[in-house]
This record gives structure tokens, C-alpha cells and sequence, in this order.
């Protein structure tokens, strides 16, 4: 039975027929591998296949269901996807990343999450240590490897689509995963398997169809085919040699790189040396590279030529002559936005330069060089870097680096994502440079047949130490595994020292409002030591009565900080909203136009809000500019409609919205519940994950199903109405209609939000973090008197706690990303 056809699909991009009239058909049951040069149009079928690109021609049908409907569609027919790059959402737990990335029929309750991914996370491997509420940002790419398999093989797919599965996978994930595949492809899914690794698509998959320059060259069986047929229809020739030879090193050269106690390591590598760093993931073999790179974590004494040197960061390391290619090409490797050309530049600045000022003709010529040297297959070089094959992005981040001519060159997984003829261009590359500038080459790399190969000797790590070094003869894929496995059992985990759990604790979700609670009751006792008046009950009082505006228009900005955008407007609406009332509102409007009154106050803020949203979504405004637009219109209206304040609100309107019970106040026990609430629904619901989804991708929260512009849509409004809750306080506070009466709220609303967590990237935030945020800057307002201080210290000291918070807040994130 036919799970999948593929009929006629074409698809170009400016200046590239990425698809030319495929046709593929996949079986039931069947583990069909797909197979290609860097560029020749795999992972955009794929994308046609899985509903993220529409083809210009030609259909897709899955289960004889046509595919037109995009990723929701395609995710309803049962087809699921491993993207090259995990399309993970960093500021989103695991758990909330798997919950997202399976159809809605399997997913948990919202309150079962955690449980429900730590069974998906077991599935894949009773061993493995990701916690399901650690952030997707702070996973290796192994890890989020591993993330996004478990996600896709817990949505129970009918087609599978693995493409380039293995690239950061140790050897047992891979064998895990081949488990999986067959045991999914038994109970009758339809496995589509993409890898560069000709092995591994042999071992797994029946049969094979080969993809050139966008069309389909033949389907085989994979048991017609030997390893070396296969490249030879990939690549259009045979190849002699993988490998290439390894010259002789000269015995008694001095060394070029030494490590001495180097994070316990003892290494003397000497010119033109390919040393190999093995291990199974997580032992000390990439985190030694990294240090070397000057990412941190370097303790001892490293030599460069003879000279000590010092590698804590990577300018020094740079300075020194070392040069880094990150395994981890995604989030270290591309500067996606720029063009190929600026990468390569921005690596070359010393060698592009003339004077200080980048050269034109010098640029040029790097470039070129740099993407003739290994083949770059590109559009053009002023195309964005993001729009290449994932193995020409690879090509031209290796090129931009062996630019930079090091004295040692150290290489995290030198040729992910690269075909098997940019493979052996690449070895020979390495060994022609290691010997004719003598440059010492260190390579960690996942792949143990690629460092028997390449390499004079492998270094083998187990928890952080060198337990067997295999040259000559011994030096074999085989010995390479065998040495890893048997020394150690298992991935090690970065044991976090005090310092690291203090940061991840930092970088979480309830470290904001633990701080605010403690700095407020710090504050208030000191305070009462200086004047035993600052806790008086009229004092509380009035404190949680004026902060109500300020924490509901908290939560207002918090909404849409959350979905990456900023409001200036919600300060002037308050005024706006206030003025409108003052209309309504008085002792001698009847009730009837009393109720009409509270609708316009309702209706306004939503009309203000959407129109933001317009400015926003449809104009494509930056939201800075976009609601300084409406914050000068909206104080305009106001001045408009009440040139000097006028209109007093109705006593029995300001006595009821200023009810009490003891000291507190309703409207401040109704804001905190409120905050509850949405705090609840922020953490526990598909709306409140969607918000955050959308704010922390928008593009990778699409392809998981979330509507990004009815999203951002709802956060507006819900600032909207938000902050009419917050006029609604503040105009029994003011007590008529007083056209600047909100304006301070704008800057008080992002610094309560800030404090309590929120991002102004988005995808970052909590509604009690912001109520709390809120009391905070209200109680160092009222503590000013108190402190017979100046009222310039309020903005002295609600600016230093902004800053502090911010700076804290997002420091702790980037340092835990790093560990
Ligand atoms: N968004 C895009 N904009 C412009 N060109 C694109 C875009 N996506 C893909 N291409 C081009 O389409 C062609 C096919 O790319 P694709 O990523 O499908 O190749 P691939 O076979 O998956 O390669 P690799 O093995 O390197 O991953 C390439 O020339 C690529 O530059």
C-alpha cells in the first residue's frame, strides 16, 4: 500500500530549480533512504512533503489524502518530520517543546506534561538525562536532537521523515534509533531516511533514490547496490579514495600545540599533526576543544610553538593562531541574516581590511577563493547564508575559517551535512594544508570511521580524561569504539558546580519573583527601622490601593513583551480611558449612560489595541514606532477632549471601586487573582504556550501549528483589555477626567514587567513575576518620603533596579546557555 506519492513537484528559488518534476513513491512499511549531493533538493522535498513550502507544480498525497492544506494538515495525515535544524523553541521547556510538536489527539493533559515527556524521554533511552522542564536553549545539539526524534516518534507517525538524523549522534543513539526505525516501519509507518553517512543508509533502509541537481536519477533496491555504487551515483564518478595518504611525520620536530595539565590532558602535537579527540558525548573531549577555542572553562598550561599562552577567551585564542570551527553550525556556526559573502568577510576582517576599512577588491578575492577552495555551491554569494543546503552552509563556514591561515586549527565535527565527494575534497584539504603550512589540526567528531581516517593519532576521553591513544595500526574505527565503550558506560553529566546551579536557578521562571519578594521585604525593614510610621495600617493601605493600575497595566505590557513586541501606548490610553469616563461616569449621568460608559471604556481599548496590532502585523512597523504613533494620538485625543481636567467621577463609583477588606483593598485582591489566573493559563494551557512559542520563533512555532498573527492579535488585545482594568482603577483614584493622567504608566509598566522577568525578545515572562514587579516599583515610590529622600531618587533608583534585574535576568540565561 502506498503511504506517500509524490507526483510531478517542481519548486524554485530565485536564480535555483531546487525541484524538477520528482516523482517518489513510498510503501507501508518501507525504510526508504534518499540520497544526494550538498544542494541537490532533499531537505526542500522534504519540506514540500511535510507542508512547510508549497510547490510552484505537481501534488503530494499522503494516504491518498491530498496535501495541500500545509504543516497542520500534514501533521493531521500522520506525517512527521527531524529537521537538519531541530525546529525547537529555545525559551520553552522540553516538555512544552514536545507537547507542541505532536498532534493535538496525542497530546497530555496540559497538567500531565512533564510526566507524559519524561516517558517519551525514557522511551528513547532509559539513560538520558534531559529533564523535561530544562530550556531548549540550554541543550546541546545532541540533545536537542534527541528532543526533536522523541517528539516526532511520540506523534505515532504514518510517514517518518528522518533528514540527517545522525549527525550529532553517538554510535549507540544511532543503533537506538535504526531500533526505532524498524520496529515504526513494522507496524507499518513509512520511514523516509536522508544521510550523507551511505552505511548507515544501507543498514537501514530497503530502498534507495538517488536525487541530482533536483531531479530524481533512479529507485533501487539497496541489496542491487554496493557502498561504492552508490556514491557513484551520487556524485556521477567513482571515487578512489576516501581518505587520503598520511605522510610521515618529521620524529624529532619540535611540537607546535602543547597541553600541559590541560584540564588534565597532556598532549604534544607536532606541524602538520592530525590529532582526533574520541569519546562517547559529554566525557571531555569537545568541552577540551572548547576550551582551546577560548569558550571557556581553560585551567592550565597551553604552548603554541614553544610560547605559554593564555586561551580564556576566544579573541586571545584567536590572537594566539587558534581557529575554531563550531560543531554546533546553527547557533555557532552561520550568521544567518548575513549574506555568504559578509560570513566569510566577518571571519577575514585582518586579511579583507586595508587600513582599517574593508577592502572591496580584497573581500572579492577572499571570497571567491574561500568558495571555489571547496566547492560552495551558492545562488549567488550575496544570497543570505541561511539559504544555502545545509552542507554548502557548512562548506562556507569551514572555508571562512581555513581562511583565516592558523597555526592550529581546531574542528568540531568537520564535515556534518556534507556529501561523501565534499568529504574527500575536505580530508584532502586538511592534509594538504596540515602539511604544507604545518598546522596542527585537532578534530572532535562523532563519526569514529572519520577519525581513523584522517587523523595520525586519536586521543580517547572518558570523564574528562585521556584513557588510550591509538596510531599506526591500531588505528581503526573499530579500536576507536571499542576503547570509548568499554572505558566508559555512559554520557557524563557537566557536573554544575554551585556557581552553575546559582545560574541555572537565575535563568528560571520563579527566580523573579523569589528576588522581588525578598528585596521587598528587605526594603520595607529597612525602611521601618528608619521610620516606624512605614508600617501603618492607613500606609499598607495606601500603598496596595495605588498600585493597582500599576499592576494590571504590568501584566498589560507583560502580554505583549511576551510575543517579542513593546506597547509605548498603554500609558495615554489609561489617560484616554479616563477622559472617556469622565463623560460617563459622573454623579449625574443615569445609569443607562453609566453602562454605555464602561462599554466605550471596554470598546476603545480594544479598538486602540487592534489597531496596534494593524500597525504592527499588517504595516510590518517595528512596535516601538508603531504605538509611539498611537501614544502621541491617543494624548492628542485626550488634550482634545478635555483641554483642562474636568468631569468629576460619581461618589458612590469611586467609594465602591475603593471597597476594602481590613486594609486591603478588592480591586488589589481581585488584580492578584487575576494575575493567578493568567499565570495558570500562561504555564498550563495551548493558548498561553502558543503566546510564548510565537514570541520566542515565530517561524518554528509555525510549523508546530500555532497561528502567529492571531496570536500576536490576541496579545494585543489582551493589552488592551488589560489596561482598560487598569484605567478603570486609576479613574477612581483620579476622580475625573484628567487628560494626563496615565502617562507615567508607560515607562513604570516596562520596568514592573522587566523586574519581573519578562523579555523584551519575547517568549519570556510571568504575570506574577509583573503583579510583583509592580509592588516593588510602587513600594520604592512610597518609600521616598519615608527616607526623607529627593523624588529624583524614584527614578534613580527604579531605573538602577531595572537595569539590575534586566541585567541579571538575561546575563544568568546567556552564561546557562553556555554551560
Ligand atoms: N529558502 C531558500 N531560498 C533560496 N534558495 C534555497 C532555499 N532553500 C533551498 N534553496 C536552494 O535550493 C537548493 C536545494 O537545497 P536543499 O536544501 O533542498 O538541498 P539538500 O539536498 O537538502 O542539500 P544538503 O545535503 O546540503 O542538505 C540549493 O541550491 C539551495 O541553495
Amino acid at each position: 500500500m502506498t503511504a506517500l506519492r509524490v507526483s510531478a513537484v517542481t519548486k524554485t528559488f530565485p536564480g535555483v530549480t531546487a525541484l524538477d518534476e520528482v516523482a517518489l513513491e513510498v510503501g507501508a512499511g518501507e525504510v526508504h533512504g534518499v540520497v544526494g549531493e550538498n544542494g541537490a533538493g532533499k531537505s526542500t522535498l522534504m519540506a514540500v512533503i511535510s507542508g512547510a513550502l508549497v510547490p510552484d507544480r505537481g501534488t503530494v498525497e499522503v494516504g491518498g489524502r491530498a496535501m495541500d492544506g500545509g504543516p497542520n494538515l500534514a501533521r493531521e495525515l500522520g506525517v512527521a518530520i527531524v529537521r537538519q535544524e531541530p525546529a525547537l523553541l529555545p525559551d520553552l521547556t522540553v516538555a512544552e517543546n514536545l507537547y507542541l510538536k505532536v498532534p493535538p489527539a496525542h497530546r497530555p493533559q496540559p497538567g500531565a506534561m512533564s510526566r507524559w515527556a519524561e516517558g517519551c524521554l525514557r522511551e528513547w533511552d532509559q539513560e538520558t538525562r534531559i529533564r523535561p522542564d530544562a530550556r531548549v536553549s540550554q541543550l546541546v545539539a545532541e540533545e536537542r536532537f534527541i528532543v526533536e526524534i522523541s517528539a516526532a516518534l511520540s506523534s505515532r507517525p504514518k510517514v517518518l521523515i528522518l533528514d540527517e538524523p545522525t549527525e550529532h549522534l553517538g554510535e549507540r543513539d544511532v543503533e537506538r534509533l535504526f531500533d526505532k526505525v524498524r520496529a515504526l516501519a513494522r507496524q507499518g509507518c513509512a520511514v523516509i531516511y536522508i544521510s550523507h553517512r551511505i552505511r548507515e543508509v544501507r543498514a537501514v533502509a530497503g530502498v534507495i533514490t538517488v536525487l541530482r541537481d533536483g531531479r530524481v536519477r533512479g529507485t533501487y533496491p539497496v541489496d542491487a547496490l554496493s557502498e561504492s555504487d552508490i556514491v557513484a551515483l551520487i556524485i556521477g564518478r567513482t571515487l578512489d579514495a576516501t581518505f587520503p595518504a598520511k605522510p610521515a611525520l618529521a620524529p624529532h620536530a619540535s611540537p607546535r600545540l602543547e597541553l600541559v595539565d590541560f584540564r588534565g590532558v597532556d598532549l604534544r602535537v607536532g606541524p602538520g599533526e592530525v590529532v582526533g579527540l574520541a569519546g562517547i558525548e559529554g566525557n571531555g573531549q569537545r568541552e577540551t576543544l572548547r576550551a582551546l577555542a577560548g569558550l571557556g572553562g581553560a585551567r592550565g598550561e597551553v604552548r603554541v610553538d614553544g610560547t605559554a599562552v593564555r586561551v580564556h577567551r576566544p579573541r586571545s585564542a584567536r590572537r594566539h593562531g587558534f581557529a575554531f570551527l563550531p560543531g554546533d553550525r546553527h547557533r555557532e556556526g552561520v550568521l544567518g541574516e548575513l549574506s555568504v559573502a559578509e560570513n566569510i568577510v566577518f571571519r577575514n576582517l585582518g586579511s579583507a581590511s586595508r587600513w582599517g576599512v574593508v577592502s572591496a577588491r580584497r573581500s572579492r578575492e577572499l571570497v571567491a577563493a574561500t568558495l571555489d577552495g571547496l566547492a560552495v555551491k551558492a545562488a549567488s554569494e550575496s544570497a543570505p547564508i541561511a539559504s544555502l543546503s545545509g552542507g554548502n552552509q557548512q562548506k562556507a563556514v569551514l572555508g571562512s575559517i581555513l581562511a583565516t591561515d592558523p597555526r592550529v586549527l581546531l574542528i568540531d565535527e568537520p564535515t556534518q551535512g556534507v556529501d561523501v565527494g565534499s568529504k574527500v575534497e575536505i580530508y584532502s584539504y586538511l592534509r594538504r594544508l596540515a602539511a604544507d603550512t604545518g598546522t596542527a589540526i585537532l578534530v572532535v567528531s562523532s563519526d569514529a570511521l572519520e577519525l581513523a581516517g584522517l587523523c595520525d593519532r586519536v586521543l580517547v576521553f572518558s570523564r574528562g580524561a585521556v584513557v588510550a591513544e591509538l596510531s599506526g595500526a591500531e588505528l581503526t574505527e573499530e579500536r576507536i569504539t571499542s576503547a570509548a565503550l568499554t572505558a566508559s558506560t555512559g554520557r557524563r553529566q557537566a557536573a554544575k558546580g554551585g556557581a552553575g546551579r546559582l545560574l541555572s536557578w537565575l535563568a528560571g521562571d520563579s527566580a523573579p519573583a523569589i528576588l522581588i519578594a525578598a528585596t521587598m521585604v528587605a526594603l520595607g525593614v529597612y525602611v521601618a527601622t528608619r521610620n516606624p510610621m512605614y508600617f501603618s495600617a492607613f500606609n499598607i493601605s495606601s500603598l496596595l490601593a495605588l498600585v493597582v493600575p500599576l499592576m494590571f497595566v504590568a501584566m498589560a505590557q507583560t502580554t505583549v513583551m511576551m510575543v517579542g513586541a513593546i506597547d509605548l501606548s498603554v500609558g495615554p490610553l489609561m489617560g484616554f480611558l479616563v477622559v472617556v469616563g469622565s463623560f460617563f461616569l459622573t454623579a449625574e449621568d443615569a445609569l443607562g449612560r453609566q453602562a454605555l460608559g464602561w462599554i466605550l471604556i471596554v470598546v476603545v481599548a480594544i479598538a486602540v489595541s487592534a489597531l496596534n496590532w494593524a500597525l504592527v502585523d499588517a504595516l510590518k512597523l517595528p512596535p516601538l514606532v508603531a504605538t509611539l504613533a498611537t501614544f502621541f494620538a491617543l494624548q492628542s485625543g485626550s488634550l482634545l477632549l478635555r483641554p483642562q481636567p474636568g468631569g468629576v467621577i460619581g461618589t458612590r463609583i469611586v467609594t465602591g471601586l475603593g471597597a476594602q477588606i481590613g486594609v486591603v483593598p478588592v480591586v488589589f485582591l481581585v488584580a492578584v487573582a487575576g494575575a493567578i489566573v493568567l499565570q495558570f493559563a500562561l504555564r498550563r494551557s495551548w493558548a498561553g504556550l502558543a503566546l510564548r512559542a510565537v514570541g520566542s520563533d515565530e517561524r518554528r512555532a509555525g510549523m508546530a501549528g500555532a497561528r502567529a498573527a492571531t496570536i500576536r492579535l490576541a496579545a494585543f488585545v489582551g493589552c488592551g483589555l488589560l489596561t482598560a482594568a487598569a484605567a478603570v482603577c486609576l479613574i477612581a483614584q483620579v476622580g475625573s477626567g484628567d487628560p494626563a493622567a496615565g502617562t507615567t504608566y508607560t515607562l513604570t509598566s516596562i520596568s514592573a514587567a522587566a523586574i519581573g522577568g519578562a523579555s523584551i525578545f519575547g517568549g519570556r515572562g510571568s504575570f506574577l513575576g509583573a503583579v510583583l514587579g509592580a509592588l516593588l516599583v510602587q513600594q520604592i515610590l512610597g518609600a521616598i518620603p519615608f527616607l526623607s529622600l529627593s523624588t529624583a531618587w524614584e527614578s534613580y533608583l527604579v531605573g538602577a533596579l531595572t537595569l539590575v534585574a534586566v541585567a541579571t535576568f538575561s546575563k544568568s540565561r546567556q552564561l546557562s546557555e553556555v554551560a
